[in-house]
Parts: C-alpha cells; structure tokens; sequence
C-alpha cells in the first residue's frame, strides 16, 4: 500500500495541491490540507480522474471567483442614479397629501382653508424636508404643521398664519391650472437630461443647472404649498421631485475622500486579479535564529540565482523558488510586524515562527504566536538548530501544541520544518511549504492598476534625500508616478530593487527603494499613486494638514480604563482586548480566569497576550495595534516601554492586589470607576551601592535619573522588571543632613520604610497621588 501526502502528489503529478484537493472532495473524501495523506484507494481515483480530465478543468475549477469582484478606482466621483417621475409631484397637494388626478382642486380647496397638520401622508413625505439658510432641517412634511405655527421656513407657514394661507389657497388651484399647461410650454425648451448634486441646492443653484430662471422653481414650490426664496436650500428629495417634474434625471455625486485612500481599502478585482509572490515576516525568540535564517535564505537563494547580484539591505528581499517568488520581510522580530498593523498596514501573508530545537518555547515565542495571531496570519513553524547535539524537536513540537499549534502529523493542521538555518538544512523544505501556504490561499493583485501599498523602512539620506522601502501591494509602481506616501508627496525619481537595481517597474509584492519624495514617511505608512504631481502634492499636503490636526486634538484616541464606559454606552465597545503582564505565571492565570469571568451586561473581556514579566515596548505596540488597555501585576514598564505607551497612547494599569484590577476593571466596565486619585511617577532612581547599618537598616546610595524624589514620595523598588517592594520614604538625605527633595543628576541616601532588601542594580519609582480634576 502506497500512501504520499496531497503536495506531494500534486508536485509529481504537475498540479496544485487545490486541484487536487478539489478533485477528492468531489469524489467524497473529506480532506484536512494539502499535508493530508492519501492512500492506494484515492491515489487510483485520482489517476483515473486526472487521466480523464486535463489539467486546465482543474484550473477552472480554481479560477472560480472567490471574492466579490470590485472595481478598483482613482476617480474622484462616482455616480449613483434616482429618478423620480412626474407623477410623484402630481400626487402631492400642498399639505403634501397624496391625492388623484381630478380630485386635486378640491383638495388643495379643502386643505388651504384647513391646514389642520392633517399627517396622512402616503409616500416620500417624510423626506421632504426644505432647509432654511442655515441648513436647518425643517418638519418633514410640506405644510403639514399647523397653521399657527410661525416658523417662516416651513413651507406654506408665514407669520402672517391662515390669511395668506388662504389666499394662497385661492390662488393655487389657478396656478395649479396653469401648471400644466405652462409645463408643456417649459418642455419644448431644451432641458439637460440630468444634474448631478451633491447634498442640497439653494433654488438659485437648481434652477441654473436646469436652465430655468428661479422664479420658475418658485413658482413650482408655490404650487406646492411652499413659499421659498432663490436662496433657499433644496433637499435632495425636494430637487428630485422638482427635477421629475421637467424630466430631468438627478444624479447623486458621491464625493470619495481620496486625501483618506487607506480607508478604501486595497480593492483587489476579481475579474483581473493574478497571482503575486507571497509576502513572509520571520518571527521568534532572541537567538533562535531569524536572522541567521534570513541570511541563509537569502545567501543560497539570492546570490547563487542572480550571479554577481550584491544584496542590499533594503528591508525585503525577494527569492526565487521552483521558479516562483517568495518576499521576506527583512527585519525580524515582532515590534516591526505590529508596529506596521499599528499604523494600519497589513503587509504580511504568513508568519514564519523560529523556534530553537535546543531551547524550546519561549516567551517571545508565545508573544509572536499572539501578535500573528491578532492579524489572523498563518503560521509556519521552523524548528531551528537540529544540527545541535541536544536538540529535541519533539519537545518543540509538545510545547507549540500546547499554544495550539499542532504538528499535521499529530492531527493538527499546523505546519512544522525542522532546519538548520546555520547548515542550510531544511531551507527549500521551508520555503516548499511557503508556497504550499501561498497556493492554497491564493494571494492575488491587478498588476494593470496604479500602485498601491505600504512602507517598509524609510530614512533621510544625506546625499539622496528621503529614501522609503515600499512593498507595492496592489498595482503596478513606475518611475515618475506621482506618489502619496503617509503624509509625504512627490515623483518616484529612482526606483532599485533588492539586488541593488535600478528598475523602472515593480510589480505587486516587490519591495523597491524609491527617492523622490518631499519628506520622511514612517514604516507602515500607506501610498497610493495618483494621476498627477499636482494631484499628489495637493493630497499629500491635506494629509499632512490633517494628521497635524488630528495629533492636536487626539488626546486619548485609544481605549482607557478612564473612558471604557462612555465607549461601551456608546456601543463602540463590546470586546474589551486586554493585555497582562505578571511577576508570575500563577498570577497570570489568576488574573486572566478572573477577568474572563467578570460579567458587565454583553461586555466581554479578550486576552489578546497575557505573560511573565515586565512590560515591554513589544507589549504596548500590540496593544495599540489592536486597541488594548495593558495590566501589570507586580511588574513596571521599561522607560522605553513607557516612552512608547505615551506616544502611542495606551492605557497601562498597575497593582499590587490581584482584587484592586478586577474591581476597578468591572468598576470601569460598569461606568463606576472613581478617578479622583491618579499616581503620578515623578522621578526615577538607580541604586548604585548599598550600607547596611544596624540601627538603621539598609541604606541605599541611589543615584537620581529623572525627575525628582521627595520625603513623602510613594516609592517602589523594582529588580529585573517586577516590583518587590511598595510603600514609603523613610529618611532621604543629601550626605549627612535630611533632605527635603532631590533632583535628577545628585546623589542621595535612601532607606524605605520597613524594608530592607535593597540590591545594588535596583531602581526606585518615586511617585506622587494627584486629585484628577473632573473633565
Ligand atoms: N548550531 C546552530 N546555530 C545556529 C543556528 N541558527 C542560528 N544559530 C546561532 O544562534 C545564534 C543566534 O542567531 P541569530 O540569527 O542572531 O538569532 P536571532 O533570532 O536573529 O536573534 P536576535 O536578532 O537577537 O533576536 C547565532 O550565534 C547563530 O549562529 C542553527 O541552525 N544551528
């Protein structure tokens, strides 16, 4: 009995593993992946059925489209077709009553000397609304308010009340008999087919773009029961109405806002889309080897095709495999991989997750296994270092398990590669399955469309300017496309590729090094190529404006504790994401089973990341990227960390009492949290050397980093990250004398309040309680 896995069979038999998965579930077999083995029974079928059918039925079946086609488009304008008839018009009397033909007159008699706010409205007249000057929306129906009302913008309500309207009323069956007449007149001079608007008219705008004087539309308003003046806005019903009764076509502008093209999204069309090269970003722990294994990739595949081609580090490279193109993002490690879903871009196809065969799981493995996790990308395992003696990938492979990640071989669907990134073992095994991953998810583009995409890495370069790496996403990127990247503009003047070359074109999922732009852009930053330099300059500049703006007034734009309840009353939130960080694993998981289980009317906490120790820069561009509130538990951020946390805006909660987060959390969660008292940190300080004195205890000769430290100051003792002691100021002293405070830069004495377990290497978090003044 022969059994092959479906990949394998595939690549002997010349087909996609897809073609060939389709041609089992079409036969009755249920089928995992494209690593499930087959047997003898459906090897056979499938020999018979592979004989019988050409290879192109099978592709046909893969051609299928999956998505929605959409078509992609720079045009500013896209038009959207109303028409209303004449008849709508005709039906309505004054009061906007919906009445027949012969019965008018009557009507209009009956209801002009009883404006009674009669609402028996049939169709449409809820939107008819006519706005006065300032926009404001009047009542919905035409005369439909009673007659005392003095609102002059309501239509058929003056100050003077029911005398006018009466003779209004009386005039309005003449001119109603005119209308008609006059109408037909109106006809025989040319009209437009149709106008196109965008929101309202005033009469005045209505009436040019129909090539009618305004006393015409007045008139017809008149007719209706609506005294309006040529200044007066027309809503979109009304001009609709109106327009239909010339029969004339509206046409609603819808106006894009191209200065915001991120929020289009990429807009792949089906019907033109083609396979591009799938985009890889290598993760994993310190020292389990990505960059080794980016280099070795690189190495055997870069150089030995392209002969005499130099590589150059311009953030991705592209290498050729089985004659197919895979891009690795060239900066590992999981800060650049969020920070890009941070800023919006989602550059990365699958995720190659490193793990050392002699080290096993770690916990950047497990954070790297969260952060692919959060941007729903597939993951592919490499079990580095089998060269080593005491390698064990077994026991990588429990432990991935154990994350959830099980081996295909074990009844998981997860890849697993054992290499040698050093030896260069298992590199086309990788890269084999790179592709497997690729195929199945068919990753598409339309090369024809202008270029779409976003930054890998971008500097200032003393003698060229500002220089970006971009990895074109959608589209094709030229040289001398006018180009809007992040906030920056200009004319792709030099494009080089990985290899160091010049190149006039790149194609989606080419990372390329351009010049010619007016600014710095930053990584993760979205560009897109318009029609014309003056297009992208203006663009370019809004854009700048905007983000000006936006950092002016954004405050807090990520979630905090403080204002989670005005989100969830707001119905923004119904997933709070949560990151938690823990001296221990023990308080780990008694936070996280905590958390899970608070239970605030259909509010759910997520755990995206929960870890040992202290709180990372890693950590918080998670959580801004996926809009998360950090806990610490006994643990502090770096400086770097809080440096980050600040810019990024993201709302980090420490305690030391397990009950203190899940009752200000719930407390937040129910709109309850008191924040009368904020710490505030206000200085840092290193410990430098310690004495011990009997009478006194331990005395800790610090030296002041940041800020300042004070006698009365709160202060925390933090060793590698987790916090080991929080409590008070005993004495602080400036050589021998007391000191009241101490500033950044001077040395000082300080022993803590019944506690003497001071270490030289610790640091102090001096800090402060702050009344929070109400917003
Ligand atoms: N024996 C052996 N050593 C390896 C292998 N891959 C990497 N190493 C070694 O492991 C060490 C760390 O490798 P790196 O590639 O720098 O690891 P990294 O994951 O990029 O590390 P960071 O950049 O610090 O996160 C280096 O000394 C490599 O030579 C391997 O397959 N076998």
């Amino acid at each position: 009995m022969s059994k092959m896995r479906i990949y394998e069979y595939a690549k002997e038999h010349h087909v996609t593993s897809k073609e060939v998965i389709d041609i089992l579930e079409n036969i009755g077999f249920t089928i995992k992946s494209h690593m499930s083995v087959i047997e003898d029974n459906a090897i056979n079928q499938l020999n018979r059925k592979l004989n019988k059918k050409t290879v192109s039925a099978g592709q046909q079946a893969k051609a299928e489209p999956k998505k929605k086609n959409t078509e992609g488009t720079v045009n500013q304008t896209k038009t959207k077709e109303k028409k209303v008839t004449h008849q709508t018009l005709e039906k309505r009397d004054r009061n906007g009553n919906a009445f027949k033909g012969k019965t008018a007159n009557n009507s209009v008699g009956e209801n002009s000397r009883n404006n009674s706010g009669n609402n028996n409205v049939r169709s449409n007249s809820g939107n008819n609304n006519v706005r006065n000057k300032n926009g404001n929306s009047k009542s919905g129906n035409w005369g439909n308010k009673p007659s005392g009302s003095n609102d002059r913008s309501e239509f058929g309500n003056n100050p003077n009340g029911g005398r006018r309207k009466g003779r209004r009323g009386n005039n309005q069956g003449r001119r109603r008999g005119n209308f008609s007449a006059s109408s037909r007149e109106k006809m025989e001079i040319k009209l437009p087919e149709k106008i196109t608007i965008s929101g309202s008219l005033t009469v005045g705008q209505f009436a040019e773009k129909l090539g009618r004087p305004s006393t015409d539309i007045i008139k017809k308003l008149m007719v209706l029961g609506v005294m309006a003046t040529k200044n007066q806005d027309l809503d979109k019903d009304t001009i609709e109405l109106l327009a239909g009764d010339y029969g004339v076509r509206v046409e609603e502008e819808v106006i894009v806002d191209e200065a915001s093209f991120e929020d289009e999204g990429l807009e792949i069309d089906e019907k033109t889309a083609v396979l591009r090269p799938p985009v890889v970003t290598i993760m994993g722990h310190v020292d389990h080897g990505k960059t080794t294994l980016l280099d070795s990739i690189r190495h055997t595949k870069v150089t030995a095709g392209e002969a005499g081609g130099i590589t150059q580090h311009i953030g991705a490279y592209q290498v050729v495999h089985e004659g197919k193109k895979i891009t690795f993002l060239d900066t590992p490690g999981h800060a650049a991989f969020t920070t890009m879903r941070a800023r919006g871009a989602e550059i990365t196809d699958i995720t190659v997750l490193v793990v050392a065969a002699d080290d096993g799981v770690m916990p950047q493995t497990v954070e790297a296994i969260h952060h692919a996790r959060a941007a729903k990308v597939p993951i592919i395992v490499a079990v580095n270092k089998i060269d080593k003696p005491n390698a064990n990938p077994d026991h990588v492979m429990q432990e991935l398990s154990e994350q959830g990640l099980v081996p295909e071989d074990w009844g998981g669907d997860t890849i697993f590669v054992k290499i040698s990134a050093k030896k260069g073992i298992g590199i086309d095994d990788l890269l084999e399955m790179i592709l497997l991953v690729a195929e199945v998810n068919e990753y598409k583009a339309n090369p024809e469309k202008p270029a779409r995409g976003a930054v890998i890495e971008a500097e200032l370069d003393k003698g060229k300017g500002p220089v970006a790496t971009l990895l074109v996403q959608n589209g094709a990127l030229r040289i001398g496309d006018a180009i809007v990247v992040g906030n920056t503009f200009g004319r792709v003047r030099a494009m080089v590729n990985d290899l160091g070359r010049r190149v006039k074109k790149a194609t989606p999922s080419t990372p390329v090094e351009i010049t010619g732009l007016n600014n710095v852009p930053q990584a993760g930053d979205q560009f897109m190529v318009f029609e014309d330099e003056k297009k992208a300059r203006q663009i370019g500049e809004t854009r700048a404006e905007r983000a000006l703006i936006t950092e002016r007034k954004e405050t807090t734009s990520k979630v905090s504790l403080d204002d989670l309840f005005e989100k969830i009353k707001e119905g923004e939130m119904k997933e709070i994401n949560v990151v938690i960080k823990a001296d221990v694993q023990g308080s780990v998981e008694a936070l996280s089973g905590s958390l899970k289980k608070i239970d605030v009317d259909g509010v759910k906490i997520n755990i995206i990341h929960a870890g040992v120790g202290g709180i990372s820069e890693s950590d918080i561009i998670l959580a801004s990227a996926s809009n998360a509130i950090i806990i610490g538990f006994n643990v502090r951020p770096d400086n770097h960390a809080k440096d980050v946390a600040d810019q990024e805006k993201v709302d980090i909660r420490l305690y030391r009492v397990i009950y203190d987060a899940i009752d200000e959390m719930e407390a937040a969660m129910k709109g309850m949290l008191d924040p009368e008292y904020k710490e505030k940190v206000i200085g840092q300080l290193d410990v430098r050397t310690t004495f011990k004195v009997s009478r006194i205890g331990t005395i800790a000769g610090c030296y002041v980093t940041d800020g300042l430290i004070s006698r009365d100051a709160g202060i925390r003792l933090v060793r590698d990250g987790v916090v080991i002691y929080e409590g008070h100021v005993d004495t602080l002293k400036r050589f021998k004398d007391d000191a009241k405070e101490v500033k950044a830069g001077f040395e000082c004495g300080v022993t803590l309040e019944n506690f003497n377990d001071i270490k030289e290497g610790d640091t102090m978090e001096a800090y402060v309680m702050e009344e929070v003044q109400p917003k």
